[in-house]
């Protein structure tokens, strides 16, 4: 997360003592991130995580709070919203903006997880997948088709005859694919962008154990398969040349199988549900790099990446 909105510790205390958490002892900025403000915050009666939600408006925010309370209620690792102990809200107010509280989570982010860290996320991710079969919320997934065609209209000027002519082929595919093969693949309410910087393990090497699935804030309904796709194209990738690694892909989805098998029909869309994942954030990271916000902490990540991702994953024969 990035800090968009500086928040003092005199303006945060009375949502504390609001919510109940005692007296505030320490606030940190966290300087990760693209899309919101975020906060560590720590009272006497522990750790939590202060979000000043930048774009999102406050009727949209309660599915992806509520999606979190739903999850972790099921035993999954994801942060507890804290809700306000007379309205039972999980969406607060500060500083003018809407804003959300929950628990902080042990562990770091890993950079090169291998195969039994792959493992633990396929059988996470199945997890979630599995739970959220009974999550009453509705939300469309803000990143998808609409939300692309404008972002490749916004960024085309930026981009070479090459570059110019992937994105539009590339969106012409995702469109077709949408239209004429997507209806039927289950759909539900999914993370959509659990990169390794979103995933906390306790421990290191071998041993790191996956302790937590933090940033909920891009969920929606989407094609389940389609979570799978942005887990590959981020965990599973060489991140120079953007090539898939096959050991660490199967690593992952023998663990998701395991507790979701996959259909015929969702192992055929995986290819193309990974080119469409790429595409996506290929957009994002284009348009957050051309036309960035004003943010006093953000470091924007290389598109470049995600074009090569892309690239390589339409060489792919169709076999994830
Ligand atoms: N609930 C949490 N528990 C522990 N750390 C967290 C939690 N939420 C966020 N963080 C830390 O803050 C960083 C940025 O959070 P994130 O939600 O990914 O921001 P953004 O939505 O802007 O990407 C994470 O990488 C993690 O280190
Ligand atoms: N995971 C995305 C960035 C999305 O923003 P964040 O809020 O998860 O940092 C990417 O790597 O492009």
């Amino acid at each position: 997360m990035a800090v968009y909105t500086h928040v003092t510790p005199a303006e945060v205390q009375p949502l504390l003592h609001a919510l109940g958490l005692g007296t505030l002892e320490l606030l940190e900025p966290i300087a990760s991130g693209i899309e919101n403000t975020n906060y560590f915050v720590t009272t006497g009666q522990g750790r939590w995580v202060l979000t000043l939600f930048e774009r999102l408006q406050a009727d949209q925010l309660p599915y992806y709070l509520e999606l979190m309370r739903h999850l972790a209620g099921q035993g999954l690792p994801v942060p507890m919203p804290v809700a306000h102990p007379q309205t039972g809200a999980l969406v607060h107010a500060l500083a003018g903006k809407p804003a959300g509280l929950v628990s902080r989570l042990s562990g770091r982010s890993l950079d090169r997880p291998g195969p039994a860290q792959l493992a633990q996320l396929g059988t996470t991710l199945a997890g979630m997948h599995r739970a959220v079969e009974g999550f009453p919320l509705r939300q469309p997934n803000l990143r998808g088709l609409d939300w692309q065609r404008q972002a490749a209209r916004q960024v085309a000027p930026y981009l070479d005859t090459a570059s110019a002519a992937l994105l539009a082929q590339e969106l012409a595919l995702q469109e077709a694919f949408r239209r004429d093969q997507a209806l039927g693949l289950p759909v539900g309410a999914v993370h959509a962008d659990l990169f390794r910087d979103n995933t906390l393990f306790d421990g290191a090497g071998e041993q790191a154990r996956l302790s937590g699935v933090l940033d909920f804030y891009f969920a929606g309904d989407e094609l389940l398969t389609y979570d799978l796709a942005v887990v590959i194209n981020d965990w599973c990738v060489d991140l120079d040349s953007g090539a898939l690694q096959p050991e660490l892909a199967q690593a992952l989805l023998q663990a998701y199988q395991a507790e979701r098998p996959l259909s015929p029909a969702e192992q055929a869309a995986l290819p193309v549900l990974r080119r469409g994942a790429a595409l996506r954030f290929w957009l994002s990271r284009l348009a957050d790099w051309h036309l960035p916000r004003p943010a006093s902490l953000l470091t924007p990540k290389p598109p470049q990446h995600f074009e090569r991702v892309l690239r390589q994953a339409a060489l792919q024969p169709p076999t994830v």
